[in-house]
């Protein structure tokens, strides 16, 4: 009889473990690995419900692909030439898809009937809040509506309304700061300047402190740990995207963003409870009165704290970079572009005879202005560069049945640059966004694609900022340009080779100068 008793199979089992070296071990686990992955991979090639979609080899059966080039700095322009390669929908993934038409982009972030049918955000972002996910990153929908819906008051015409004194003080001080300095040979390098604005401006606005960047003309130590914090975004993106990514990716990262990072949430966390103190006492409305409770700041609870602190930083980062890179973009192309910025400058200075006259609202309607927005919003995609990662709840996209559980992009950079929905995508032309009784409308656009076009997308993700973002962009172009004639002083980038994009854009170093237009007194505020 060839059974063995059960001591007898111990016995057999502890000789055979005392008796094996190490190497044979590792030699057994490496054969496993290699079994278990070619097994899998054989099941990505040809079994997984996504195989019959065209992608790179890689990416068909590894995450790496994806992760290697979502940490490059190059992924929208990869994932545009992987699309150009391979068609409309791509898989990117052994459980990823990204699709160009824009229908898609619609069927995704569109308001569901039934939350249940939401496409929710992927976790790639979970750990970087305060142990709590705010609004940006809270990927349950119940929870994200009840967020979203107790912070959307602070975004109405009237609350923006009593925040733009503020905002007008900093974009008021940047201009005499440039008044005072931006004369040089050198010139002033925007990519500075734009982003002290921006995350002066945002910090005063979420709750009421001040950095004083534009001040003392240097970076704050809030700013580098805000850098830190996008920075360390794509570590962590990348990790979850690839795990077996992660110990090389740690290796990689410097040891600075470690400790830069947690040193922002301290500050974050001591802004919040000041402000807290301050309820009473306040110098102006901010983001942050939409978020305190009734109760005392003794009664409140820590979880309380930390949910008001990653709010605060999400605004903060919502904010910050995204404001800055349109303006920064919209100075890069239209200094390429001598007869845009020439317009603008007329369309502003023959408008307004004196600076206080330049108001949010006064600046609304001024067409070549919001086109020269709407265009810079389109050749960048400012925010929606990563492609939108979204779950899939098993639903109709573009017509095409996606499983539950694919993670599903829409890559709104190729559509935006493409000349199946644009003409002459690749030219910086605000023409394509006026209206016909414009005389500088051209006929060539009219048959532009829009439907993809959302720089802010739909939807109940839609970006809640995008009324400030506008009336921010209005305010600093046209204050700028009616007191200052610029020139560029730095050497010339180019946008398809010079420029980066992690989960912020890298804004290469753009020196221009800044020379007062000369006016009679009586006329503004020469
Ligand atoms: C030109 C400027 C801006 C652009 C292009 C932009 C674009 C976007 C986009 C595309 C999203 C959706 C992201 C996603 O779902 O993954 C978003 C979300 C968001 N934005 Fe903006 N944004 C801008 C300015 C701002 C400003 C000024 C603020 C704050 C005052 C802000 C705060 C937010 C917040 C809090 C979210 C998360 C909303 C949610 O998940 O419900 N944004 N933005």
């Amino acid at each position: 009889m060839l059974w063995l008793s059960q001591s007898e199979t111990l016995t057999v089992a502890s000789s055979f473990i005392r008796g094996t070296k190490l190497w044979q071990w590792l030699l057994l686990a490496g054969g496993i690995f290699l079994i278990w992955t070619t097994l899998v991979a054989i099941y990505d090639v040809f079994f997984h419900p996504l195989a019959k979609y065209p992608g790179p080899r890689l990416a068909r059966i590894t995450d790496t692909w994806a992760a290697y080039y979502y940490s490059s700095g190059k992924w929208p322009w990869v994932v545009e030439r992987t699309i150009k390669r391979y068609g409309d929908i791509v898989r990117i993934g052994p459980n990823s898809l990204v699709f160009l038409e824009p229908q898609a982009a619609i069927d995704v972030h569109c308001a569901k009937r039934d939350l249940k049918d939401t496409f929710i955000k992927t976790p790639l972002m979970d750990g970087l809040g305060d142990e709590d996910d705010g609004l940006l990153w809270e990927r349950n929908p119940e929870k994200h509506r009840a967020v979203s819906k107790m912070m959307s008051p602070a975004f109405s015409g009237n609350s923006l309304r009593a925040k733009l004194p503020t905002l007008n003080k900093h974009i008021d001080l940047m201009i005499s700061q440039m008044r005072a300095h931006g004369q040089e040979e050198a010139g002033l390098d925007v990519s500075q300047w734009f982003t002290w604005l921006a995350m002066d401006s945002a910090v005063d606005l979420a709750c009421g402190w001040e950095l004083h960047e534009l001040r003392d003309m240097k970076s704050h130590a809030f700013l580098e740990g805000m850098d830190a914090g996008c920075m360390l975004a794509i570590v962590l993106s990348t990790t979850k995207i690839a795990p077996i990514l992660t110990p090389v990716v740690m290796l990689l990262t410097p040891w600075r963003l470690m400790r830069v990072f947690p040193q922002m949430i301290s500050s974050l966390r001591a802004m919040v409870t000041d402000r807290i103190e301050r309820r009473n006492n306040l110098k102006h409305p901010d983001f942050c009165e939409q978020l305190l409770p009734p109760t005392k700041e003794s009664e409140m609870k820590g979880a309380q704290m930390r949910h008001i602190g990653t709010v605060i930083g999400q605004l903060i980062i919502g904010g910050y970079d995204t404001t800055s890179v349109t303006t920064y973009m919209m100075f890069y192309f239209s200094l390429r572009h001598p007869e845009v910025l020439e317009e603008l400058k007329r369309e502003i200075r023959s408008n307004f005879s004196r600076y206080e006259d330049l108001t949010a609202d006064n600046l609304r309607g001024l067409p070549w202005l919001n086109a020269c927005m709407q265009e810079t919003l389109r050749v960048v995609t400012v925010a929606t560069h990563h492609s939108l990662p979204r779950i899939s709840p098993g639903a109709m996209v573009n017509g095409t049945y996606v499983p539950k559980g694919v993670i599903v992009r829409t890559s709104l950079f190729t559509y935006n640059r493409s000349d199946r929905f644009f003409h002459d995508p690749a030219s910086f032309r605000p023409e394509r966004w006026l209206s016909p009784n414009h005389p500088k409308y051209d006929s060539v656009f009219a048959s532009d694609d829009h439907r993809g076009y959302m720089p802010f997308i739909m939807g109940p993700r839609q970006c809640p900022g995008r009324e400030l973002a506008k009336i921010t962009f209005r305010l600093v172009v046209s204050k700028l340009l009616w007191s200052f004639d610029v020139e560029q002083v730095s050497k010339q980038l180019e946008f398809d080779k010079d420029f980066r994009v992690y989960s912020i854009w890298m804004k290469p170093e753009l020196r221009m100068r800044f020379l007062p237009v000369k006016r009679d007194s009586q006329h503004g505020a020469e």
